[in-house]
């Protein structure tokens, strides 16, 4: 299934990925144009965690994976995480560092050979931690943080990184309704202001689709549906896809909130 495929950012061509050989993902084809925003919903464990890793060459995959039209796999580590910022779903929390400290890991594969942060890396970092309301917990150790604030610093670091696709895992994991608009809308202004292409996953459907332009509906690996949110988001496609019971309301600008009903 293809979701825009003029003139893609990122094209998925007969992506299968997995662990030790096991297919999760199997056969995925996604065109997303630049400056787009496609969510990935689909039930736990239907591997949309994984397909976001499989992009940003976190694990065993076969079929091609484009970024303006370049195979990533021919990039390397550094070229490619200067291309490709990703916010995993649970990262791993490196002991004894600041706010700081994670988020300027963001700039490392942009340092000189010398390896020091400039003067511009340390302003990009001040930015994002302003940007995501930050700037008061700087200087904190991350594992200081509250679940919603350590959230927050996983997507400044993948922030800090500029880079022209962002792959997000559940940004809004843990956060408050008012940070997860915010961090919604940070997102949407960097892809409208930058162009930046952005790929999340989103267990909220009604968020997925205020903010994203296409979803991709993934069951058992595979793509099962894809095209604007109102048209993927049917009571009979999540009935069947995830055994939900819900109903279809529409904000007054016309989106589809996703509703359970007992
Ligand atoms: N490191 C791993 N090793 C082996 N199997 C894995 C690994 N990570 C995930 N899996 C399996 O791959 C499948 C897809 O998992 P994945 O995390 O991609 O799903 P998901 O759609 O993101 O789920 P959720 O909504 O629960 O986060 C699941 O069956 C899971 O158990």
């Amino acid at each position: 299934m293809t979701v825009a495929a003029d003139g893609s950012a990122l094209e998925l061509r007969g992506l299968s990925a997995g662990y030790r050989g096991r297919w999760v993902v199997r056969d995925v084809d996604v065109a997303v144009r630049r400056g787009a925003w496609v969510a990935v919903i689909g039930p736990n464990g239907a591997g949309k965690s994984t397909l976001l890793k499989a992009v940003a060459g976190l694990v065993d995959h076969t079929g091609e994976v484009l970024l303006h039209g370049e195979p990533l796999s021919r990039l390397g580590p550094r070229a490619r995480a200067r291309a490709v910022g990703y916010a995993p779903q649970t990262p791993e929390l490196p002991e004894g560092l600041t706010v700081t400290d994670y988020v300027l890991f963001g700039r490392t594969p942009h340092l000189g050979p010398l390896a020091r942060e400039s003067r511009a890396d340390l302003e990009i970092v001040a930015d994002a931690l302003d940007r995501l309301d930050l700037s008061a917990l700087a200087h904190r150790p991350l594992r200081t943080l509250s679940g919603g604030e350590r959230q927050r610093a996983v997507l400044g670091r993948a922030l800090a990184q500029r880079a022209d696709l962002l792959l997000l895992d559940e940004p809004t994991t843990g956060l408050d309704i008012g940070h997860a608009q915010a961090l919604l809308d940070l997102v949407d202004h960097l892809r409208r202001a930058d162009g930046t292409t952005v790929v999340s996953t989103l267990h909220d459907l009604t968020l997925a689709a205020q903010y994203a332009d296409e979803l991709v509906l993934v069951d058992r690996g595979r793509v099962v549906a894809a095209g604007p949110p109102a048209d993927v988001l049917t009571a009979e496609l999540l009935a069947a896809r995830y055994a939900a019971r819900v109903t279809i309301l529409t904000t007054p600008d016309g989106a589809p909130v996703v509703a359970p009903v007992r």
